[in-house]
């Protein structure tokens, strides 16, 4: 494995930002990179599933074929990896690094599985951790029918998850230093903005 740019890195470090489908983060992360035009990025991930029509490699995905994906698992390049369907997904070291170069803060909006890989990494450093959570499962439920983009049996699976996702941010175990409820969207996207660019930015 090419050693890693810790500098970079450490310099403007990582946020991974979890918590269930439809508690809000695209919406919240959407604002902030609307307020912050130049300050953030989203890493490019790996896929071994094939393009979409006007997809293009290394912009939408990393299209990579399916011993190369595991040549790079096997070569700790991958900070979290998953499969979905049948096809492997990841989020390089070098993805996340590439966005560290240019000054940018990488933004990781990743599931509980690849938030305890990620902070279980032998040797990547330590991003920060957020969760953002609904305000109640109930609450949840009402945002995911009002989101109309699943189906009846999406959101049950949905609602199991996220009963999962909301005990394991509470337990000590997870990493998070920091759980913002979504209940008022202006003063939760104020609490993410402080927390990931400090109270003056
Ligand atoms: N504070 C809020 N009050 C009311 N509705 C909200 C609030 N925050 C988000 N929503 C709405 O809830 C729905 C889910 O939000 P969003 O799609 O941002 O969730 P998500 O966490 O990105 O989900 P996924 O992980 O599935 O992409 C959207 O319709 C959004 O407009």
């Amino acid at each position: 494995m090419a050693p890693i740019d810790t500098h970079a890195i450490e310099a403007n470090r990582p946020i991974v930002i979890s918590g269930p489908s439809g508690s809000g983060k695209s919406t919240i992360l959407k604002r902030l990179f609307e307020e912050y035009p130049d300050k953030f990025g989203f890493s490019v991930s790996h896929t071994t599933r094939a393009p979409r029509a006007g997809e293009q490699d290394g912009r939408e995905y990393n299209f990579v074929t399916k011993e190369a994906f595991l040549d790079l698992v096997e070569h700790k390049g991958f900070v979290e990896h998953a499969q979905f369907g049948g096809n492997h997904y990841g989020t390089s070291i070098k993805a996340i690094e590439d966005i560290a170069e240019k000054g940018r803060i990488c933004i990781l909006d990743i599931e509980m599985e690849g938030v305890k890989q990620v902070a279980n990494h032998p040797n990547f450093p330590k991003p920060r951790f957020l969760f953002l959570s609904p305000p109640s499962l109930e609450i949840l439920e009402q945002r995911l029918r009002g989101r109309a983009t699943d189906k009846e049996e999406a959101i049950a699976k949905r609602l199991n998850q996220a009963k999962v996702e909301m005990e394991f941010a509470e337990s000590g175990e997870a990493p998070h230093e920091k759980i913002v409820v979504n209940d008022d969207l202006e003063k939760a996207y104020q609490e993410v903005k402080e927390f990931i660019v400090g109270k003056d930015a």
